[in-house]
């Protein structure tokens, strides 16, 4: 199910002087990104913008910027969310259930989680009490439902191949039941979930982009087929 349709920049709104995220590359000239499938993939290299954008994006939705849902209110420094105010979001129809992962400030949510007795929702143990892998995995299966919009910043960094491929059966069940997802990530499995669309931040602007010809799948693909090999080109 797709709820959220646009993300449309407010360029008229941005200021002058070419700074942090305004001058970033993949924005330049970026008028909006359609969404119009259950997932939505964005890709490219490290600082490339994906972060700033998903952050914005759970900005306005309402999320707690350093990972959560509308629900969360918890004593971490919330993100700035620089590109924020500079974003408005199509909705059709609108969606406030949902969560922002935030694979680098998950401890942070997993200590809020236990200093709020909550860890009933999420199997049943602490989250801190599960391995990074077995604790995102805790979250996906028991606090993620049918309904709502998730953005999921780099959700492969605790995950085995082998978790990474759960998590998509995991999705594809959800997304059957109406879920939609925003995920920027550099895993090469997590991207080939099937029907997803995929924009990549390393165009200028920011472009659609086939699975096959993202880096990630090229690369990958030619190393795993002759390793040596391709460490002596
Ligand atoms: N608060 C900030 N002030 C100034 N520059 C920033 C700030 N936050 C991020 N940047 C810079 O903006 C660029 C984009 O950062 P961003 O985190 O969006 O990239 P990314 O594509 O998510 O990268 P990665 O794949 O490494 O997570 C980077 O060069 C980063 O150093």
């Amino acid at each position: 199910m797709v709820y959220l349709r646009t993300i449309k920049l407010l360029r008229e709104k941005f200021p002058e002087a070419g700074r942090y995220p305004f001058d970033l590359p993949s924005l330049r000239n970026l008028e909006a990104i359609e969404l119009d499938t259950s997932v939505t993939f964005l890709v490219g290299e490290n600082g490339s913008g994906k972060s700033t954008m998903l952050e914005a994006v759970a900005y306005q939705c309402g999320f707690h910027t350093a990972g959560g849902s509308r629900n969360n209110y918890y004593d971490v420094h919330k993100s700035e969310a620089s590109l924020g105010d500079y974003i408005r979001l199509s909705w059709l129809p609108k969606q406030t259930n949902g969560f922002f992962l935030r694979a680098e400030s998950f401890y942070q949510f997993a200590s809020h989680i236990d200093s709020i007795g909550g860890s009933g929702s999420y199997g049943g143990r602490s989250l801190h009490a599960q391995s990074h892998g077995e604790a995102f995995m805790s979250l996906f299966t028991n606090r993620f439902n049918s309904k709502g919009i998730y953005l999921l910043d780099e959700p492969e960094a605790a995950l085995s191949p082998k978790r990474q491929l759960a998590f998509l059966f995991l999705m594809r069940e959800l997304v059957a039941e109406g879920a939609q997802f925003v995920i920027a990530t550099h895993s090469p499995i997590l991207m080939g979930f099937p029907g997803a669309k995929i924009f990549s931040f390393d165009e200028s602007p920011v472009q659609e982009v086939r699975y096959q010809e993202t880096e990630h799948y090229q690369l990958t693909r030619r190393f795993l087929e002759k390793p040596a090999a391709f460490l002596d080109e």
